[in-house]
């Protein structure tokens, strides 16, 4: 090769680090911006440094427990805070990628550890933790006062003396009889309501409370057929509380407080920002929405409570409470306790409200997000429509001296339809599995070792005060566990016998309820009305994108549980044409 080709190497020419290293100290001072820089860029490094030393190896060689691995972070104080702000959700499921083997991993937010934990038996393992060990109770009381408003200084103690008791009423969602009798209930208001999901009147004095939540617009279509315009989220929201929840708190306060469930949604949307105690008074207007939709709502239930106590005393509670006889059992059996107890009635109302969170906030937007991929998907609905016909049966209309009828159900058999629809099971578990991100949260009271049922699986040590998440989504999106996790499979969850027959749909190794103690204690009653709101719109109404076309998927929106969303989700609804 001729030498004279190769380029001729130089030596190098004095670079800012050279300056920097042969004048060090006078140099920086000196240029005080580039010192500022120095210091930044010597601290991240020192952080970065330090926290993967405090990694420790993978897999103890002998099983013997050791820490749960730590990820190392850059910015010292704020840890991965920053990282979970930009997107959770990518950030926990490359990490999970990475820590797959340990089965969790543990993060700093603001300098205290969280353990982050998504594999299956060690999940079982945490969540079943006895208290001593790891709690929920602090968190839950610090969200009671913080997020719902129980008086927590005044009635710290009173809190704490009647929460077993408390809790103690919840069998009432779950044994037979009482459930039985709620989704009775719930099936009857379907009845009625269905017929009117949407009305297509014009005037917004003869539309309904949920018509009106959701702008509703008489439009035609290409046909020249009447359609009615809606926002899909908010109608499916509203209709679906006004259904079920008359059976928990009674039809006296579904009626007399209409705007409820539209405070209950302004104040699910700041949850995140209630929890973290912020004042009031600071400028962050989706904080300052959510102190006021609370306030309304205490104020609402407060006197729904004056009412039930009253009533309780066998006194008139007043012409707008006739039908407090029908509240729901839980709701209840409470008024005996909060007596015993000396319970205030603000702290009252305030137990109410989080109850209500509780039975709306995830249930109604996963009907919503069902709906969403039903409709989507026209051979699914086929398929649906057929699998729950001698279930959820619309009446055949008939149009008497030519006055058009409102739609009615004729059939709506709620068992049929969560024990013979298993393709519809499969697409509410699919929308727990994508549509829904809960982690369970405890605090670690004492060192223990958190140990598999598998004696020969690696165990791992918890030490006190730190803080652990059972992340139910990392293990619903892992496509280990799931092939292709971010499609959408309507049958993914259907079971099959050797024969190839189909015997039902199931939950497999998914736990979106939480599990342990604290395990939903709705769940039952969830799963019915649930199969029953989307049985019965699907049956009776037809919904399609604004001006025809394709179907837009709502982008998700991180929410405490179910995916709530800010993509627009206004679409045509308008009545089924029976075959
Ligand atoms: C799709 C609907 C629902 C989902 C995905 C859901 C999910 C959950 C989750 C993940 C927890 C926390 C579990 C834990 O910390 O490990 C929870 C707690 C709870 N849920 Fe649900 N839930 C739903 C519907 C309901 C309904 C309809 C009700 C009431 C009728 C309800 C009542 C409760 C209550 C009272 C708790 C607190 C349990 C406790 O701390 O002991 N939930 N739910």
């Amino acid at each position: 090769m001729d030498n004279s080709t190769l380029p001729t190497l130089q030596p190098p020419t004095a670079s800012i680090f050279t300056t920097l290293l042969s004048n060090g100290p006078s140099y920086l001072t000196a240029h005080p911006v580039l010192l500022v820089l120095a210091v930044i860029l010597l601290l991240l490094a020192t952080t970065r440094y330090l926290s993967s030393r405090s990694t420790p190896p993978r897999k103890s060689s002998n099983g013997s427990p050791s820490p749960i691995p730590a990820v190392s972070y850059t910015l010292p104080l704020l840890g991965h805070l920053p990282a979970m702000a930009y997107d959770a959700a990518a950030f926990t499921r490359n990490l999970r990628d990475i820590y797959r083997s340990s089965g969790a991993y543990s993060l700093n937010f603001g300098g205290t550890v969280h353990n982050i934990i998504f594999a299956p038996a060690l999940a079982t393992s945490m969540l079943n933790q006895p208290t001593a060990n790891a709690e929920a109770e602090t968190v839950f009381k610090s969200l009671m006062g913080r997020v719902f408003g129980w008086p927590i200084v005044a009635e710290s103690e009173g809190y704490d003396a009647f929460l077993a008791p408390l809790n103690a009423l919840y069998v009432n969602f779950s044994s037979k009889e009482p459930l039985d009798a709620m989704v009775g209930r719930t099936a009857e208001r379907v009845r009625a309501m269905i017929g009117e999901f949407v009305t297509g009147n014009e005037s917004q004095v003869d539309q309904t409370l949920w018509e009106r939540f959701a702008n509703a617009e008489v439009k035609r279509d290409a046909k020249g057929e009447e359609v009615v315009e809606v926002d899909l989220l908010e109608l499916v929201r509203d209709w679906c509380a006004r259904a079920a929840n008359a059976s928990i708190i009674g039809s006296d306060f579904v009626n007399n407080f209409p705007e409820f469930w539209k405070d209950l949604y302004e104040m699910d949307r700041g949850f995140l920002l209630l929890a973290t105690g912020l004042p009031r008074w600071l400028p962050i207007p989706p904080l300052t929405r959510a102190h006021l939709a609370r306030k309304r709502m205490l104020d609402s239930l407060e006197l729904f409570e004056r009412a039930v106590d009253k009533h309780g005393d066998g006194e008139d509670a007043g012409a707008e409470w006739r039908e407090l006889d029908d509240v729901g059992p839980v709701v209840k059996g409470r008024l005996e306790l909060y007596r015993k107890y000396g319970i205030s009635m603000r702290a009252r109302a305030a137990t109410e409200l989080a109850l209500m969170w509780a039975a709306n906030a995830n249930s109604n937007s996963l009907v919503f997000w069902m709906l969403e991929r039903v409709y989507a998907d026209k051979a699914l609905l086929a398929l649906l429509r057929r699998e729950i016909a001698p279930y959820a049966r619309p009446a055949q209309s008939t149009s008497d001296f030519g006055m058009p009828e409102l739609p009615r159900i004729e059939v709506l058999d709620v068992e049929g339809i969560c024990s013979s629809c298993p393709l519809l099971k499969s697409c509410y578990i699919e929308c727990l599995r994508v549509d829904t991100a809960s982690w369970s949260l405890k605090i670690v009271k004492e060192d223990f070792v958190l140990a598999p049922r598998d004696k020969e699986a690696q165990r791992w040590m918890l030490r006190k005060g730190e803080f652990a998440h059972v992340a139910h989504d990392l293990h619903n999106t892992d496509p280990n566990v799931f092939e292709h996790p971010d499609v959408w499979k309507p049958d993914r969850h259907v079971k099959y016998d050797e024969d190839g027959k189909v015997v039902g749909a199931d939950f497999g190794s998914m736990r979106p309820y939480g599990g342990g103690g604290h395990m939903c204690k709705g769940r039952q009653f969830a799963y019915k009305e649930c199969m029953m709101f989307v049985a019965a719109i699907i049956a009776m109404w037809d919904i399609d994108p604004v001006g025809g076309g394709e179907w837009k998927m709502p982008k998700h929106k991180k929410a405490t549980g179910v995916y709530n969303t800010s993509s627009p989700t206004r679409v045509w609804v308008k009545r089924r044409t029976l075959p």
